[in-house]
């Protein structure tokens, strides 16, 4: 449903241009969850915001849906089809109350009344804040304000949602209740391009890019990456403590499509292990 080809894009710093990508090709199928990483500044917030024409590169092409987000006429339908749920959650919220923060990007679509009572119910719901509908969103937790902003994305019913580091400001239970409304989003269909710093949130991606200086330098799954590519190393990544289990399993002789990506999988692998010891 996105594709990017041969995507430059530069910034101007004074009087020189900053190059932040460099000749990125990339598909993305509808209901896939794709999840990004990269350093600080490898440009993934410039790479996500070319999927929605929220930035227009300064090279190369961007089609979502079939739109080419070249043609002006084509933006404000691309960005609804993809939204884009960001890092702070205050800075996403337009309405005092929950009710009318969803209710605003509904009525600058022009939804009818009727219509629009059922998606903030709906999606108030989902993101369980249905006890919250009133409450000065001020009040809310850093959590439960991510969780609004996702709503309000949710709402306007696009094909894409995009988290930029959406859980990089909140603490574990935050993290965790955003990354599984997230998981619960995608199961009933929509495409999720996850964008994280925390490897820990690859684990159960079927695909990950990571982005070195504005390239995709791999874009596969979470077991080769972290056991059969040089990227941790090169990237000086800390790996989860899974990873660290699996890589001494490997030393022993256990085979790669074995290894363990999840928690859960290691007991059974560490006994499967030492019967055969
Ligand atoms: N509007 C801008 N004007 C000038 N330079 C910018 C602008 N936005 C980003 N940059 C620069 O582009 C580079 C890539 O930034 P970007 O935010 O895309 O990277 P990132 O991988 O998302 O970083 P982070 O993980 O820190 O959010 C950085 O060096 C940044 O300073």
């Amino acid at each position: 449903m996105i594709k990017l080809r041969n995507v430059f894009h530069s910034y101007r710093d004074g009087t020189r241009m900053v190059s932040v990508l460099r000749g990125v090709d990339l598909t993305i199928r509808q209901g896939e969850w794709v999840a990004i990483t990269g350093a600080n500044g490898s440009g993934k917030s410039t790479l996500i915001r070319t999927c929605n024409g929220l930035l227009i590169p300064s090279e190369g092409t961007v089609n979502v849906a079939g739109l080419d987000l070249s043609d002006p006429q084509n933006r404000e339908q691309v960005k609804q089809k993809v939204q884009i749920v960001f890092q702070n959650p205050d800075a996403q919220t337009v309405g005092t109350t929950p009710v009318e923060d969803v209710a605003f990007g509904l009525e600058n679509r022009g939804i009818h009344r009727e219509e629009m009572q059922v998606r903030i119910d709906n999606v108030l719901r989902k993101v369980r804040l249905e006890d919250k509908l009133f409450a000065d969103v001020a009040t809310l937790s850093g959590g439960q304000k991510q969780r609004l902003a996702i709503a309000s994305c949710v709402a306007l019913e696009p094909d894409c949602l995009i988290f930029d580091e959406a859980t990089s400001m909140l603490d574990l239970v935050g993290r965790k209740e955003v990354y599984a409304i997230a998981r619960s989003l995608w199961k009933a269909g929509t495409t999720v391009i996850w964008v994280t710093q925390r490897l820990q949130e690859l684990l159960d991606a079927d695909r990950i890019l990571v982005l070195e200086s504005g390239q995709i330098t791999y874009d596969g799954n979470a077991r080769t990456l972290f056991y059969d590519s040089d990227i941790p190393v090169r990237c000086n990544w800390e790996v989860p403590p899974v990873i660290k289990i699996g890589l001494w399993l490997r030393r022993q002789g256990v085979p790669l499509h074995t290894l363990p990506l999840l928690e859960e999988e290691v007991p059974d692998l560490v006994c499967k292990f030492v019967s055969q010891a």
